[in-house]
C-alpha cells in the first residue's frame, strides 16, 4: 500500500461520521455491501484480463474495438458464470451490467451492452411465451448476441415516422424487411457494427395492404458460424464519436430480406397466418423496453457522478494553490468556497438521485406487475415519471461531471483523470433513449392533462400536489426550510403548468390550432416539466432521508440532513426567478437563503473527503490519476505520461523527416 497523502489523511482523521455506516446506507444494507464487494472482487480479480499496459486512448479506433471485445468477453463470461450459479437477481443484474460494467470497469462502454440492456429486455417485454422460450436461453448464455435497431438515419425521436417496412407475405408466411430509402437505414444501434449477429428491428408493419404502425422483429443479420452478413443485409459501423468509441454503433439496411412469421414479437399484437392483424390492448405497451432502460439510466448516472465527485474532491484536498491569507502556506483548493460550490452539489445529487431512482425502480416494478395483470391505468404516470427523471438526471449529471472536470483545472483535461471519458459517457445519455427536450415534453403532456382533470379525477401520488398546492392559503408565507422549498417548488410547478394551459387556451381561442399553440408554448412546457421533476426529487430525497435518519447514528443523521439542506437550497437559488415570480418569497428571504447555502457548504467542508470515500469506489474502478485513495496525484500523472508511446524514444523520426528540414529552410 502506498503512503497516503498527508492532506488526505488529515481530512480522513477529521471526518465526523463513520464512513462505513454511510457506505452501508448507500448500498442498502450490510448484505448488499458484501454482495457488491463480492461482485467487484470477482470482476477485478484477474487484472491482466481487463486492464491495459498501454492506456486505451493511445490505441487506434480498430484496436480499441478489438481490445474492448477481448475485455468484454472476459467480463461477460464472468456474468454468465454468475447466472449459472444463480447469483443474479434482477436488481443485482441491473447493478452488475449497468453499474459495475457499464459505468465502471469498461470506461468507454461495451459493444455487448445493448445485448443485455435492450435486446433481452425487448424480448422479455414484447415476446410471447413461446418466443421467450425460444430466444432467451440462447441470449442468456450469449450463443447469440443481439442489438436493438430502432433509430434510422432520418428518424430517432419520431418513431411513428420510421421508414423500414416489414410486409407480410401470407403465401410463404414470412415478413419481407426492406429499407426503401437512404434515410430508412438503421443508424446508431450499439454493437450492431461488427459484434451482434441478431437484432430487434423496429419497422412499419404491413399486412393485407394496410400499415399497422411500428412493431418489433427478431432478425438475424450475420451467419452464426462465419459472422458474414446474410444476403440482403448491409451492415457496418457508423464511425468515431465524442465518446463511447468501443460501443460499435452500427448501420443496417435491408434489401427485401425474408424472416419467418414467428420472428415478429407477438406478446401484445399479432399477425395470424392468413395475415389478419390482431391489435394490442395498448400500442404503447410496445414501448416497454424503452421505459425500462430510462429507469436503468437514472442509476447509471449516479454511478458516473459518484466517480466524478470522488475524483474531484480528493484532488481538491491534495491540490494546494494560492494563498487565502497573505503570508500563510498555499491552501487546499477545497477551502475555496467557490470550489465547494462547484463540488458539493454533485455529492448531494448522488444521494438525491439514487434515492429517487430507487423509488422509480419500485414504481416501475409495481406498475409492471399491474400491466401483466391487465391493468394499464398507471402506464401514463410511469411514462411521465421515467421521461422527466431520465431527462433531468442525465442533464444534471452531465453538468456536474463537467463542473468536476473544470474544478480540477488543467489536470482535469487529461484523459488519465478519467473525467473526459466520464463526461463523454454521461452526455450521450442526454440524447439516447429519448432526447431530453422531447422527453420533458412528454411529461408536460401528462401534466397538462392531469391539471385539466384535477377537479374531477383522483390524482395519482406523484401529481397529487397539483390539488393541494391549489388550495387557498397554501404556502402563503415563505419559510426558509426544506419543507418551505418543497412547497415553493410545488407552487412553481403548479403555476407553470396552469400558466401554460392559460397561454395555450388563449392562443387557441384567438384562432391558433392546438398544435401550433403547443409549439409556441413549448419552452414553458419544458420548464414546467422540469419544475415538476424537481418537486419529485427534492421531496423524495427529504422524505426518504427522514426515514433513513431514524436508524442512523447522530453523527450520520446530521450529515444526511446537511445534504438535503444543500440540495434544496442550491436548487432554490438556481430557480430564484421562478420562486420570485410564483411564491411569496421576499428579498430578505433570499438574502437569508444565500447565508443558509454558504453556511451549509461550510458545515459540509470538513466531511467532504469522508463523503466521497463513502461511495467506496475502488481505485481500479475509478481509473483516475487524480482520484486514487492514496492521493498520489503528481506521481501518477508522471507515471501515466511515461506510458505515452511518444515517450518510448527520445527523438521521434519526424524530426529528421520534416522538422529539421523545415527548421533549416529546406522544406
Ligand atoms: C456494459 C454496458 C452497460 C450499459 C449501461 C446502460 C447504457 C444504456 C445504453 C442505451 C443505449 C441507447 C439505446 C437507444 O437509444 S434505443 C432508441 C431509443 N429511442 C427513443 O427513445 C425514441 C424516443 N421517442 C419516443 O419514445 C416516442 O416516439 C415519443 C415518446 C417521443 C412519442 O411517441 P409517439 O409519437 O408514438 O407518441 P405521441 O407523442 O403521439 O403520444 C401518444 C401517446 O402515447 C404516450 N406514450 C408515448 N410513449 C409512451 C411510453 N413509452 N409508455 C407509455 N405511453 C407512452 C404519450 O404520452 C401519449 O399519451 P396520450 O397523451 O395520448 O395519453
Ligand atoms: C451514444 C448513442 C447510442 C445510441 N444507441 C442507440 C441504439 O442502440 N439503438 C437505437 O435504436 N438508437 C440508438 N441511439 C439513437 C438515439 O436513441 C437517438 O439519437 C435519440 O432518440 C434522438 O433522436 P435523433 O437523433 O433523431 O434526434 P432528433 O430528434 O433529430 O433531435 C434533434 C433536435 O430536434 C429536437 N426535436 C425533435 N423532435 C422534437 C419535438 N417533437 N419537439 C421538440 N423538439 C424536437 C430535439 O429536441 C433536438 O434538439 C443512440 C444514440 C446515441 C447518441
Amino acid at each position: 500500500m502506498n503512503k497516503i497523502n498527508q492532506d488526505l489523511q488529515r481530512e480522513r482523521n477529521n471526518c465526523s461520521f463513520n464512513v462505513q455506516e454511510l457506505t452501508t446506507l448507500i448500498d442498502g444494507g450490510l448484505e448488499k455491501t458484501k454482495e457488491r464487494k463480492y461482485r467487484e472482487s470477482v470482476f477485478l480479480s484477474k487484472k491482466d484480463g481487463i486492464f491495459d499496459g498501454v492506456p486505451e486512448e493511445y490505441l487506434s479506433h480498430k484496436e480499441r474495438y478489438e481490445n474492448n471485445i477481448r475485455k468484454s468477453v472476459y467480463l461477460f463470461g464472468l456474468v454468465r458464470k454468475m447466472q449459472g450459479e444463480g447469483k443474479t437477481s434482477i436488481t443485482n443484474y441491473r447493478d452488475l451490467i449497468g453499474g459495475l460494467l457499464g459505468s465502471s470497469v469498461l470506461r468507454d462502454g461495451s459493444s455487448l451492452g445493448l445485448h443485455y440492456i435492450m435486446f433481452m429486455p425487448a424480448i422479455l417485454n414484447q415476446g410471447n411465451e413461446e418466443q421467450q422460450a425460444k430466444w432467451l436461453p440462447r441470449a442468456w448464455n450469449c450463443s447469440i448476441v443481439g442489438s436493438f435497431a430502432q433509430t434510422e438515419l432520418g428518424h430517432g425521436t419520431f418513431i411513428r415516422g420510421l421508414e423500414t417496412t416489414a410486409t407480410y407475405d401470407a403465401s410463404t408466411r414470412e415478413f419481407v424487411l426492406h429499407s426503401p430509402t437512404l434515410t430508412s437505414y438503421k443508424w446508431w444501434p450499439g454493437g450492431l457494427g461488427h459484434t451482434a449477429n441478431y437484432c430487434i428491428v423496429v419497422a412499419q408493419l404491413y399486412t393485407k395492404g394496410v400499415c399497422h404502425g411500428i412493431h418489433s422483429f427478431i432478425v438475424q443479420v450475420r451467419d452464426e458460424e462465419t459472422h458474414m452478413p446474410l444476403p440482403g443485409i448491409k451492415v457496418g459501423e457508423i464511425g468515431a464519436k465524442l465518446g463511447l468509441n468501443a460501443v460499435n454503433n452500427g448501420f443496417l439496411g435491408f434489401d427485401s430480406v425474408r424472416i419467418p412469421r414467428s420472428h415478429m414479437l407477438m406478446k401484445h399484437a399479432q399477425v395470424l397466418e392468413d395475415g389478419t392483424y390482431v391489435k394490442s390492448r395498448n400500442s404503447k405497451l410496445n414501448y416497454g423496453a424503452m421505459v425500462f432502460v430510462r429507469v436503468v439510466i437514472v442509476f447509471d448516472m449516479v454511478n458516473y457522478l459518484s466517480k466524478a465527485v470522488t475524483i474531484a474532491v480528493r484532488f481538491s484536498a491534495v491540490r494546494r494553490q494560492s494563498q487565502l491569507k497573505a503570508g500563510q502556506p498555499e491552501c487546499q483548493i477545497l477551502d475555496y468556497v467557490t470550489q465547494q460550490h462547484k463540488l458539493f452539489i454533485g455529492i448531494a445529487a448522488c444521494h438525491a438521485l439514487r434515492i429517487t431512482a430507487d423509488k422509480l425502480w419500485n414504481t416501475f416494478n409495481d406498475i409492471n406487475d399491474e400491466l401483466v395483470g391487465g391493468n394499464l391505468e398507471r402506464l401514463p404516470e410511469l411514462h411521465a415519471l421515467a421521461c422527466c427523471l431520465k431527462a433531468v438526471t442525465t442533464a444534471d449529471a452531465a453538468a456536474y461531471v463537467e463542473r468536476c472536470r473544470l474544478a480540477c483545472g488543467g489536470h482535469g483535461y487529461m484523459m488519465s483523470s478519467n473525467l473526459p471519458l466520464t463526461y463523454g459517457q454521461v452526455t450521450a445519455a442526454c440524447t439516447y433513449e429519448g432526447e431530453n427536450t422531447v422527453l420533458l415534453l412528454q411529461t408536460a403532456r401528462f401534466l397538462v392533462k392531469t391539471y385539466q382533470q384535477k377537479d374531477t379525477k383522483k390524482l395519482t401520488p406523484t401529481v397529487a400536489y397539483l390539488k393541494t398546492a391549489a388550495a387557498n392559503g397554501f404556502c402563503d408565507t415563505w419559510s426558509n426550510t426544506v419543507e418551505g422549498v418543497i412547497n415553493g417548488f410545488q407552487l412553481v410547478a403548479l403555476r407553470k403548468i396552469s400558466h401554460c394551459v392559460e397561454c395555450m387556451t388563449k392562443r387557441v381561442n384567438s384562432g391558433m390550432s392546438f398544435e401550433d399553440a403547443w409549439n409556441m408554448t413549448s419552452v414553458q412546457l419544458v420548464a414546467a416539466a422540469e419544475a415538476h421533476c424537481r418537486v419529485i426529487v427534492i421531496s423524495t430525497f427529504f422524505e426518504e432521508i427522514r426515514e433513513l435518519a431514524k436508524t442512523a447514528s447522530a453523527e450520520l443523521k446530521e450529515i444526511l440532513y446537511q445534504l438535503v439542506d444543500l440540495y434544496s437550497v442550491y436548487w432554490a437559488l438556481e430557480k430564484l426567478s421562478d420562486l420570485l415570480l410564483y411564491t411569496p418569497i421576499t428579498h430578505k428571504d433570499v438574502e437569508q437563503m444565500r447565508l443558509w447555502y454558504e453556511e451549509t457548504l461550510t458545515k459540509i467542508r470538513p466531511n467532504a473527503v469522508g463523503l466521497v470515500d463513502a461511495f467506496d469506489i475502488r481505485d481500479d474502478i475509478l481509473q483516475s490519476t487524480l482520484g486514487s485513495y492514496d492521493g498520489r496525484v503528481y506521481e501518477r500523472l508522471m507515471e501515466e505520461a511515461m506510458k505515452s508511446p511518444l515517450n518510448a524514444e527520445p527523438v521521434n523520426e519526424t524530426f529528421h523527416k520534416y522538422l529539421k528540414p523545415f527548421m533549416q529552410g529546406k522544406l
